[in-house]
């Protein structure tokens, strides 16, 4: 039986898993894999630390995909050809609209392609869209457990530091051509920006996958430049969200 490439595993690996949870962080995708039924550890190799575990009686996996588009790119095709069809990721970011709050549970609906990555997908005029039903099973997970949500547009950067207009850094400079950009995007009603979302959407999309995409706010950018350090109550939200949403879809 054939191995992919980067993550090393083969089909039967997998034991018929049709659903990924895909955080950013290797150490966040061992903490979700302690919530599944029988949770083992399939891999751990570069960003990509691999976990399967029952869910409801399903076969989950759960996915670390490192920071950003390319290696998001990367675990999402190899768990692919090992037959995964629905991606749910689970992330961390920073708010840039006033009223939305630390601490707080964001939903994308589509991302604004700042990334490199989804144009080796489609093409910028296609949309970083995401599925619709598996975006549904995040809201009805929101619902089921009464947390609050916001649901809207995300701004997805291959970078965190001049892509995400922060001047708090070693040269305090920002190219010309992303100075104002935050103000942009926050003027088109933007919520948030993170690092994988656009990537994930766009090739989910082109490639006849189900993405969706959750995310705790560990700063909002019109009153702090950088997050701080602690965020464990955030995740565990977020982390509630995302696991009460594959039991929706995989209802
Ligand atoms: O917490 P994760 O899932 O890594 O997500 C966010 O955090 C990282 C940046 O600190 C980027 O990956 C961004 O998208
Ligand atoms: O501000 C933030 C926080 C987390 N992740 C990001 O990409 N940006």
């Amino acid at each position: 039986m054939e191995k992919v490439f980067h993550l090393g595993l083969c089909i039967d690996d997998l034991k018929g898993a049709k659903l990924a949870i895909v955080p950013g962080d290797p150490d966040r995708a061992a903490r979700i894999s302690q919530f599944l039924d029988n949770p083992t550890c399939l891999a751990q190799t570069r960003e990509f630390h691999v976990y399967l575990g029952q869910l409801n009686g399903h076969s989950v996996v759960i996915c670390s995909t490192g920071i950003g588009g390319p290696s998001t790119s990367i675990a999402v095709e190899e768990l692919a050809q090992l037959g995964v069809r629905k991606f749910l990721r689970i992330g961390t970011t920073g708010a840039i609209q006033p009223h939305i709050n630390e601490g707080e549970i964001l939903i994308s609906q589509a991302s604004v392609r700042l990334d490199g990555a989804s144009q080796h997908f489609a093409p910028l005029s296609y949309p970083a869209v995401s599925d619709f039903y598996a975006t549904q099973a995040m809201v009805q997970a929101c619902k089921n457990l009464n947390i609050d949500f916001h649901i809207g547009i995300t701004a997805s950067s291959d970078t965190f530091y001049p892509g995400q207009e922060r001047y708090d850094t070693h040269s305090g400079y920002v190219p010309k051509s992303l100075q104002g950009s935050c103000e942009e995007w926050q003027k088109l009603g933007v919520m948030n920006y993170e690092m994988e979302s656009a990537t994930l959407f766009t090739m989910c999309a082109a490639l006849g996958l189900q993405a969706a995409c959750v995310a705790g706010v560990l700063v909002n950018r019109t009153r702090q430049e950088i997050p701080n350090v602690d965020h464990g109550e955030i995740e565990r939200k977020s982390v509630a969200v995302v696991l009460e949403a594959a039991k929706v879809l995989l209802d």
